[in-house]
């Protein structure tokens, strides 16, 4: 170790550095959006004996597309990447490629235009090709997800994203290149765009990202094989950004870069199932005809009522979601999401929501022992359950907070009162810290009741007239 003390200014350089290097550090941390663009490289399996298990690797990827020029039902694909012995055919068939692709616009004050001056560049639209590669099955959209999802979009991890292959770029040199530009979202729900980048050699090309003074580089003609020194094995190489950062792509001196492009698009998770009938058919399910048949049964609740089922799965319902991505139903899984889509397609008046548990917590209060009413000749088997008004988030009451309430006292203070007739128990381990009250004692305490997820529905009331027809 040196001995030597170093000078006052030295230390206080030193000092500065490191405020400087925590400070940019923190500050990129409390962005929201200090990662604005991500991206990565996925190299092809080698065959035989690779460990593609431990890793991801991509398949050779098949690209098939259809020219406008082939008679209808011909179509010409190209292998990528193209084994070495290959590379002057698939030069040549590259070039088939881009006599097939038809010059690229882009959007100027509405108006798709062409300027090569601002963009030089051919494409496929999604309609005329098709490839093997899947951006799921790889990892990227997952990836993408962890990484890029808006934040407000995190709660309770309802919302998935969705990639929708847009275009088929190809940039060639000699100047092949697109201008600074900010790409036009498709609708509401995109929230940027992915690039994958086919395994072509070329030079130059690099995708550059801005955002809020910061500048990400995605070079990936660097490894490719017209840049002796540093080629490294063909992969698929891909970037994703945010739909209002700038980008650009710098002009590609040799080769040709073949990008795929998709519209990246938040959207409710399982909703996609939920609400989308049309891809399963409930009706073919056993539990749509018993409950359908129970409903036809006049001795099924002729007063009407309702009938309450909970759920199976834990969920995260004690976390409060924004407005605008509920977690319910969207985040009901399995069984629960099931019973769900049946009464949906029954149209019975359903509601997804906390039902408090019954009976009081720790041992505070009298348990006055009204809040279930067994008298089993009025109501067989109904329950008064305290429903929440919401279907997530935690709910706090005042009431509590001396020894004179009770424990109906408190539980009245919680949403409202239904009578259900329950088809199953709640599982424990389904249970949420929901509802919070104040306890009594040596100091003010917080006690808290457990809420538990249900499905419950509505059943009419039989009229006069349907019950003649029903018992006839
Ligand atoms: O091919 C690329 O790298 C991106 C091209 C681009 O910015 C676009 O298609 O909007
Ligand atoms: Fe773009």
């Amino acid at each position: 170790m040196n001995s030597c003390i170093s000078p006052a200014s030295t230390m206080s350089t030193t000092v500065n550095v490191m405020a400087d290097l925590v400070g940019k550090i923190s500050e990129l941390l409390s962005k929201d959006k200090a990662t604005f663009s991500v991206g990565g490289s996925i190299p092809f399996a080698a065959g035989a004996g690779d460990d593609s298990a431990q890793h991801t690797t991509s398949a050779p990827v098949v690209l098939r597309w259809d020219p406008a020029s082939a008679l209808a039902g011909e179509s010409r694909n190209v292998v990528f990447p193209q084994a070495d012995a290959a590379v002057g055919q698939g030069a040549e068939q590259l070039a088939v490629l881009l006599r097939d692709c038809q010059p690229a616009s882009f959007g100027r004050g509405g108006e798709d235009v062409f300027d090569e001056e601002y963009r030089k560049a051919s494409k496929l639209d999604a309609s005329a090709f098709s490839s093997s590669l899947c951006p799921y099955a790889l990892g990227i959209v997952d990836t993408v997800a962890e990484l890029l999802m808006p934040s407000a979009y995190m709660a309770g991890g309802s919302r998935g994203v969705k990639a929708e292959l847009y275009k088929l770029n190809v940039y060639s040199a000699p100047s092949g290149h697109f201008k600074a530009h900010v790409d036009t979202p498709r609708s509401e729900q995109q929230f940027g765009s992915l690039v994958i980048c086919l395994p072509t050699p070329h030079a130059g090309g690099a995708l550059v990202v801005r955002h809020d003074g910061l500048t990400i580089r995605h070079d990936w003609g660097a490894g490719t094989s017209l840049n002796e020194g540093d080629a490294a094995p063909p992969a698929l190489q891909w970037a994703a950004f945010y739909s209002d950062c700038e980008h650009e792509v710098l002009e590609v001196t040799a080769g040709h870069r073949v990008t795929l492009t998709y519209n990246l698009y938040s959207v409710p998770q399982r909703l996609q199932v939920a609400g989308k009938t049309e891809i399963m058919d409930v009706a073919r399910l056993p539990l749509y005809d018993a409950v359908s048949s129970t409903l036809q049964n006049p001795l099924f609740l002729p007063e009407g009522g309702r009938v309450g089922y909970y759920c199976r799965h834990a969920y995260p319902h004690s976390a409060s979601a924004p407005a605008d991505a509920p977690l319910f139903p969207s985040i009901l899984k399995g069984v629960d999401l099931t019973f769900y889509k049946v009464l949906e397609a029954l149209r019975l008046e359903t509601m997804v929501r906390q039902v408090l548990q019954e009976g009081g917590g720790m041992d505070y209060y009298d348990d006055d022992d009204e809040y279930s009413r067994e008298d089993a000749d009025v109501h067989p088997g109904v329950t008064i359950s305290r429903v929440a008004k919401y279907a997530s988030g935690t709910t706090f009451t005042s009431v509590g907070g001396h020894d004179s309430y009770t424990w109906d006292d408190i539980r009245n203070d919680y949403g409202r009162a239904y009578d259900v007739v329950w088809l199953n128990e709640a599982l424990p381990a389904t249970g949420q810290q929901g509802f919070a009250h104040l306890a009594y004692g040596n100091e003010a305490e917080i006690g808290t009741l457990y809420t538990y997820m249900a499905i419950i529905f509505k059943v009419d009331k039989w009229s006069d007239k349907e019950l003649e027809k029903a018992t006839a």
